[in-house]
């Protein structure tokens, strides 16, 4: 799925109307429908009591007004409260002439601000992908009066004063809502951390929009959603072998946190990597060999910390961090790792390269290493750990800009760990991943994270950006998965690994309910022209 500015959304939406020859307001109408069909099926008409539809004077008011009459004819007690404009748009006045009598309109002043007892249903009908500027005025003092009122808000399309796809000034009056149905396609502002008040849960609802003009758009946003990912594991051959899925190298732990570095061998393990080995600090040895018996391990001449890079000659993707500390000879050997992984003669590309935690740590403290980077080496930095890689954001809008601008210069792929979980690729694109939950904030889980992306960057027949992509949204479908079976509260970052295999599972393709009989003709299998 893609991810469209407002700008390209009008366009949309005109582009829809004149390819489907839809009459005037009929797109409107389908909103409208979208939206009704969604609230009925949540909130019968007694449980919703009295819904208040507050609406503006553009098309999102006229959302409003048809929303208000499809709830009217399906028995629920509605009234209207308009904002006075001096025009008003044409779906609204055809929205406005086919709303009955029955339903209460009132006119909103400055003296006379709708009546909201606590718990009424407010619908936000105000202001949609048009906005033009920040709320003033009238339209601001309303939306603090809604705020004290304490109704129960769900947001028509976007929540009204909340720009779609670039920050508003700080203290602008925006609706908070509890929930916002959307039309089509996400927005921007719905996957940044600082509008989840404003926004609260979301939801698409599909109107039939242009796929046409979709396929077609120019925009860096996308939303990885379960059919971007869909067969995206290659089948296991039937006479593979271990070595047909890679061998990976782990560096990770030290003293006092192997578990970072048994977590992530486990993960890469249940990602289906052929064969791990990992270099660990000594005094790990019987931990890891304990607990992970299906890798090898190589006890690191140090007992407390790393400080020797094994011959990378036998592996096929190395991972780096969970666990590490930031010991000076961490340090070298990171540095060694970045000079040996480039391209040679006997290896044509990199070295796969995963950097995480404390690698990420010590690559902020010495950032001259970044030119190092070998291409397509995959950063998974949360927040901060990316901020230490670049400068501090301003916002979640200034740190997509400076994620976007490092992942094309360094020519690498980014992983901003956080709820939509960020990917950057070198060809400057932005991919918000869909799954994960709140539960997975929790110790271990981003060990969890690198151990998959290393068994996937070890695969041969999955090119850098598909296995980062892939590893990512599986990671967030384990979690899932694992707060389905013990909550979110008791999610431990195990529970996680757990469930890896169940959540790769969705994505074979030799087990996707989809697959034909006879296998698809590709181009490829044509040979070369
Ligand atoms: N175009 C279409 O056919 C469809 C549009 N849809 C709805 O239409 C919305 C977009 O409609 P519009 O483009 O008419 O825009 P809006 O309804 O968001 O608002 C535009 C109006 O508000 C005024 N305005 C903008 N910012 C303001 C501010 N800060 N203070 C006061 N007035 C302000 C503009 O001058 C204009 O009159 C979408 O969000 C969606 O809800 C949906 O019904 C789907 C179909
Ligand atoms: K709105």
């Amino acid at each position: 799925m893609i991810i469209l500015s407002a700008a390209q959304t009008r366009e949309l939406d005109q582009a829809t109307i004149d390819e489907q020859h839809l009459p005037p307001a009929a797109l409107m109408e389908r909103a409208a429908t979208a939206f009704a069909h969604w609230f009925c099926g949540r909130l019968g008409p007694e449980e919703a009591g009295e819904i208040l539809v507050l609406c503006g004077p553009g098309n999102n008011g006229g959302d409003g007004l048809a929303i208000a009459l499809l709830l009217h004819q399906g028995n629920y007690a509605v009234r209207v409260a308009l904002l006075p404009a001096g025009k008003y748009s044409a779906d609204w006045l055809h929205a406005r002439r086919h709303l009955p009598a029955a339903v209460p309109v009132a006119e909103i002043t400055e003296g006379q601000l709708p009546e909201i007892p606590p718990a009424t249903v407010v619908l936000d009908a105000l202001f949609g992908t048009g906005l033009s500027r920040p709320l003033a005025g009238l339209p601001a003092a309303l939306v603090a009066h809604l705020a004290r009122a304490g109704g129960r808000v769900i947001a028509v399309d976007i929540p009204s004063g909340l720009f779609a796809d670039a920050p508003q000034p700080a203290d602008s009056a925006v609706v908070r809502a509890r929930h916002t149905v959307s039309f089509g396609l996400p927005k921007l502002a719905f996957l940044l951390p600082q509008n989840a008040d404003f926004v609260g849960e979301w939801h698409i609802e599909d109107i039939g929009l242009s796929t046409r003009f979709i396929a077609g758009a120019a925009t860096y946003w996308h939303y990885t959603d379960a059919r971007a990912v869909a067969r995206a594991l290659p089948a296991r051959p039937k006479f593979s072998h271990k070595g047909t899925f890679g061998h990976a190298l782990l560096l990770a732990g030290s003293r006092g946190k192997m578990g970072a570095a048994v977590l992530a061998a486990g993960a890469c393990l249940r990602g289906g990597v052929g064969l791990l080995t990992a270099q660990i600090p000594s005094l790990g040895y019987d931990i890891f060999q304990i607990s992970q018996p299906e890798a090898m391990c190589r006890p690191d001449p140090q007992a407390d910390y790393l400080s020797e890079l094994p011959d990378l000659q036998p592996y096929q993707a190395v991972g780096i961090g969970p666990g590490l500390g930031q010991h000076a000879a961490s340090l070298a050997v990171l540095q060694q790792l970045l000079r040996e992984a480039v391209a040679s003669q006997t290896r044509p590309e990199p070295l796969p390269l995963i950097i995480d935690a404390d690698a990420l740590n010590l690559l902020g403290q010495h950032r001259e290493l970044l030119a190092l980077l070998p291409e397509n080496t995959v950063l998974t930095p949360h927040p901060r750990e990316f901020e230490r890689l670049t400068e501090p954001a301003r916002d979640d809008y200034h740190r997509l800009e400076l994620l976007r601008d490092f992942a094309q210069t360094h020519r690498c792929l980014v992983v901003l760990k956080g709820a939509y979980t960020c990917l950057a690729t070198p060809t400057g694109d932005l991919h918000f991943n869909s799954t994960g939950n709140p539960g997975m904030a929790t110790g271990g889980s981003g060990d969890v994270l690198t151990g998959m992306l290393l068994a996937l960057r070890a695969h041969a027949q999955l090119p850098a950006f598909e296995a980062v992509r892939l590893g990512v949204y599986a990671h967030g479908l384990a979690g899932d998965l694992a707060a389905a079976a013990t909550g979110q509260a008791g999610l431990v970052a195990g529970d996680i690994v757990r469930h890896i295999g169940p959540a790769l599972r969705e994505h074979e393709q030799n087990v996707y309910p989809e697959i034909p009989f006879w296998p698809v003709r590709t181009n490829r299998s044509h040979g070369p022209k």
